[in-house]
Formats: C-alpha cells, sequence, structure tokens
C-alpha cells in the first residue's frame, strides 16, 4: 500500500500527524487555513513541498464545500468573500514557517490564478473559487510527476557520475532529514533518487541520519523505508564521518543525497540542520554531494545563501524527546508502549541554540537534481539555473 501523508478529496483533507510516527498512525481533519497554520508550524506536517501543498489545499477544502453547500467557508475572515478571502488566507499562511520557499512560491502562483480569475468577463465568487481549487488540486498532482522525474534523473546521474564496483554494481547512499512521501504530496525528492536506485534493483543499501534534534530520520525515513521494503541502515548524525571512512566495500558509500527548503540563485542551499556538515565530510572523503529538489524550490530571487531566512526553533525541542514508554521483560526483551510522551533529555534552564537549517554553499555541491534534469556547475564553478525556467 501507497504511504500516503496527505488525504484530499473535494471538500475535505487530511493530514497523517508525522508527530506520533512512527508510532501511531493518526490523520488529523484539516478544516480550516488555521489548522493548517497550526499543523504546519507544530511540525505535523513538515517538508518543503508537502507545506506549501497542504497550505494550499486547506484553503481549496474549505471553499469547496462553502461552493457546494453555500455555507461559511470557515475561513479566516468572515466578512470576507471570494478573491479577498483567499489572498488573506494565503497570506496568513505564508506565516506559518520561513525557511521553505515553496510557500512562498505556491502563494504567488495561487495569487495569480485568482487575478486572472477576477479579470474573466462576469467572475464571480464561484468562479474564483472554482479556479482556485482546481489549480491547488494540480499542484497536488504535479509534486507528485515531478518526483517520479527527479527520482529517474537523478539515479541515472548516480550511476552514470560515481563509483559502482561494488557488490552487483550496486550503491549504498547516505541521505539526511526526510525528502520522502511524508515531505512531498507523494513518491519523494532525495528518497526518491533512492526509490528509483531500488525499484531498478541498482540499490545495495540506503543509511539515514538520525536527524537530530527533530528525528525526521529515525521517526520518518527510516517507516518510509520499512513501509517499502528498502534496504536501509540508520545512523546518529555523529556517525556519518566513520561511515565515510570505513575502507570495506560493502559498505563503501557513492553519494551523499539530500533536499533542500530553499536553493538560492547562485545554487546555496538550505537544508536541515546537518546537511552542511555532511557536505564538508563528503568533500573531505572525495564523496558526490546531491541536493535533489522540484524547481518550486528555487528561489532566484534570493541572491545567495546569506539572504536565507533560518528557522529558529524553541530550545525545548533539542532538550527533549518524544516517544511511547519502553519496557523491559525479566527475559530482557523489550515491549512498546502505544502512545507518544516527551521526556526531558537535558535540563531546560541551560537553554540550546536551535537552528532548524543550515546553508550549504554551492561549492560543496555536485550536482542539483530537479524534474527537469540534473544542472551541474560550469567550468568557472558556478550553477546556471537559466536552462532550468526555459519554458
Ligand atoms: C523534500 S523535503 C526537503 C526538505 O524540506 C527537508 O530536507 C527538510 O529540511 C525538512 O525540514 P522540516 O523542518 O522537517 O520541515
Amino acid at each position: 500500500m501507497v504511504l500516503q501523508a496527505i488525504r484530499y478529496s473535494r471538500g475535505s483533507l487530511q493530514i497523517l500527524d508525522q508527530l506520533k510516527l512512527p508510532h501511531e498512525e493518526i490523520y488529523r481533519d484539516i478544516r480550516t487555513a488555521q489548522d493548517a497554520w497550526d499543523a504546519i508550524h507544530s511540525m505535523q506536517v513538515r517538508g518543503a513541498p508537502a507545506i506549501a501543498i497542504v497550505a494550499a489545499l486547506s484553503i481549496a477544502a474549505c471553499i469547496a464545500r462553502c461552493n457546494k453547500n453555500g455555507a461559511d467557508s470557515a475561513l479566516l475572515g468572515p466578512d470576507m468573500t471570494g478573491a479577498d478571502l483567499i489572498y488573506h488566507n494565503l497570506r496568513f499562511l505564508l506565516t506559518s514557517r520561513p525557511t521553505a520557499v515553496n510557500l512562498a512560491d505556491a502563494v504567488k502562483k495561487l495569487e495569480k490564478v485568482v487575478r486572472q480569475a477576477q479579470q474573466q468577463a462576469g467572475s464571480t465568487d464561484y468562479s474564483i473559487n472554482e479556479a482556485y481549487i482546481q489549480a491547488a488540486e494540480q499542484m497536488l498532482v504535479d509534486d507528485v510527476r515531478d518526483n517520479e522525474n527527479i527520482g529517474i534523473h537523478g539515479a541515472d546521474w548516480i550511476l552514470r557520475r560515481t563509483d559502482t564496483a561494488f557488490p552487483a554494481g550496486k550503491v549504498s547512499v547516505l541521505t539526511h532529514c526526510n525528502t520522502g512521501s511524508l515531505a512531498t504530496a507523494g513518491y519523494g525528492t532525495a528518497l526518491g533518487i533512492i526509490r528509483s536506485l531500488h525499484s531498478r534493483n541498482y540499490l545495495k543499501r540506503a543509511y539515514y541520519t538520525e536527524t537530530r534534534p527533530y528525528n525526521q530520520g529515525s521517526r520518518l525515513t527510516g517507516y518510509e523505508l520499512m513501509h517499502d521494503n528498502i534496504p536501509s541502515q540508520m545512523i546518529t548524525d555523529s556517525m556519518a564521518a566513520a561511515l565515510l571512512g570505513l575502507k570495506r566495500d560493502a559498505e563503501n558509500i557513492s553519494c551523499i543525497i539530500v533536499g533542500a527548503d530553499r536553493v538560492a540563485a547562485n545554487g546555496d542551499t538550505a537544508n536541515k540542520i546537518g546537511t552542511y556538515a555532511l557536505a564538508v565530510l563528503a568533500k573531505w572523503h572525495n564523496v558526490k554531494f546531491i541536493v535533489a529538489a522540484p524547481r518550486t524550490t528555487i528561489d532566484l530571487n534570493t541572491a545567495s545563501g546569506d539572504d536565507i531566512i533560518i528557522e529558529e526553533r524553541k530550545s525545548l525541542e533539542v532538550t527533549t524527546m518524544r516517544g511511547p514508554a519502553v519496557q523491559r521483560a525479566e527475559d530482557g526483551s523489550l515491549s512498546i508502549g502505544d502512545s507518544v510522551h516527551e521526556i526531558a533529555i537535558a535540563a531546560d534552564q541551560y537553554g540550546a541554540w536551535n537552528p532548524a537549517f543550515d546553508v550549504t554553499c554551492h561549492t560543496l555541491i555536485d550536482a542539483i537534481v530537479t524534474e527537469k534534469g540534473v544542472l551541474e556547475k560550469d567550468e568557472s564553478g558556478e550553477f546556471y539555473f537559466g536552462k532550468l525556467f526555459a519554458d
């Protein structure tokens, strides 16, 4: 069964609560823009493309119910209708998390759709709503298709450009954070490449970091890889250098593949905290370092990584951990409880710095894989995005 993190049908939106995974699979109704804002801000849903799509669909689901029943759409701004109501809610959702550009990109595109619908002769609230709903629904479809193409391009590139002289010509790769079905509309970006390698029988093993402090790796990537029976092994973030340093063929890492929250115009890439450290390690160990992202993550209006706003989250997310209680029986076997609790792993009064993302300089990146193909640096060592946006 395909893992479905976003359940959408016209008028209805549900998300799989990622704070409960992998221990509990709970779907939450998203009935309002406020619900979507809360889910994004609290990271019940996370991952750059998924954030954008849930925000867009939350408004679509509300106004679809409104178009059908003529009832209150349950959006913020009860004294507004049609275009104004949509603009207002899009702007509100934009404030939910700052670093990933996909949300801002979606808002810009959806505002354009609404403006064009307003300009149509005889436009009504109903016709504006319909135009919005169709555009938001199309984003869901497009993201899955784009990720499948990222998977194909990325796998092709890895098989061409990295040393595949491992048992049966297979490669092992390392990834960070969660970039799969849970972080996107489906299939995934960096994890999409891993899926593509696996489906062609070229994947020996996917290593993934636990990704402290939010543990997107251990909680979410592990869950997805197990779900799809992809051979995999978790490491803590601090084990990456040791893994790359291993000289055993069977463990040899061909490349590190990560996703992105925002790629600046020069290729500098903001992604989950810890990405930068992996890129430095890759350079030292002469291992390819690849960023996988749809074009919606490339922000040509941001000149370089220096201009990217990095979200800082609460210290508490570093000093606590979530999970079910573990009980050890007399024979030493473990049983894991059902419900998720939060436990302190440090005294919170010490405080902790908690940037959610870091920026990897483009000089450390070998290739950026998009749905349109793989971009490498030119002779002067610069990424040139022009041709990716030719259409
Ligand atoms: C396809 S997801 C790419 C990125 O969004 C992902 O690597 C990441 O950094 C997610 O961060 P998160 O804080 O979990 O939203």
